[in-house]
């Protein structure tokens, strides 16, 4: 199977401070991959340079088995690749409907297309189950965390995405939230989206992904599936970097 995204052999300083050296990095259609790693591992990093904020000083991304230069946001936005910060960006004096299409607003001639905004708006709100606000035409402010992180990641599939990246996405989440959001994750890749899961919750990880890639010091440490893997391998894998006793070739499952 071919990665909607890879990245191979990516190198990455900030001045002297080299942060990512020779990643490789792969993410499949219908599928979640969690990158984990600890902190200051180089997660973001690596996502900054597929979603085009941070250019690559050696190495190439491929985008469905083809090379790829993403040199703007603009390029990865081109691309279907979408990415949701931990900060998610909303603004909270808006509704959902103006957060979705904030910077994309339709037109009807000079008027905005309110009508045609609301029922897009809508529409993707449904088809991703998302039940859980009362009306979009809500402020953002008024929604709870939970709230706020579906409606940034509906925010990112209205625009034809293929890949979407989650950063943290239940960091400040509580229980019943982490689920409806992990649910949602979920329900993004079965729709045959590329998900890509940052997170630093064992139990997120186990709960919905098919793989896991693990930076340590910023170099893969592994990519692996999540069914051949233990908790307590992948907390080694992100402590120390060591497989153990994954018989890993590569770093990556046989
Ligand atoms: N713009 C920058 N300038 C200089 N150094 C940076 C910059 N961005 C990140 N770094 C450094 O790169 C390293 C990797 O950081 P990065 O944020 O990618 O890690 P991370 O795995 O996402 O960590 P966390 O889980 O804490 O978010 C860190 O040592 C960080 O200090």
């Amino acid at each position: 199977m071919t990665p909607l995204l890879e990245t191979r052999g990516i190198d990455k300083s900030f001045g002297p401070v080299k942060v990512l050296h020779k990643v490789e990095f792969s993410a499949y259609a219908g599928e979640v991959t969690a990158l984990v790693g600890d902190n200051g591992a180089g997660k973001s990093t690596l996502v900054k340079c597929v979603g085009g904020i941070h250019p690559i000083d050696a190495g190439a991304i491929y985008f469905d088995g083809r090379q790829v230069q993403v040199n703007s946001p603009r390029d990865a936005g081109d691309l279907g690749i979408e990415i949701v910060y931990q900060d998610l960006a909303l603004c909270d004096n808006l509704d959902i409907v103006q957060n979705m299409f904030l910077g994309r607003e339709r037109r009807n001639g000079l008027l905005l297309d309110e009508a045609g905004m609301e029922e897009l708006a809508e529409r993707t709100l449904s088809s991703l189950s998302v039940r859980t606000v009362k009306s979009i035409r809500q402020q953002v402010s008024s929604l709870s965390g939970g709230q706020r992180q579906t409606v940034a990641i509906a925010k990112a599939v209205l625009w034809n995405s293929k890949v979407v990246i989650l950063d943290e996405p239940t960091a400040a989440l509580g229980v019943a939230q982490t689920a409806q959001v992990l649910e949602l994750v979920r329900r993004l890749a079965d729709t045959g989206l590329a998900v890509v899961l940052i997170s630093h919750n064992m139990n997120d990880v186990f709960a919905v992904s098919d793989r896991i890639a693990a930076l340590y010091l910023g170099r893969t440490a592994a990519q692996v599936r999540t069914a051949d893997v233990t908790h307590a391998q992948v907390v080694e894998l992100i402590t120390s970097g060591r497989s153990g006793d994954l018989g890993l070739k590569n770093g990556v499952t046989p």
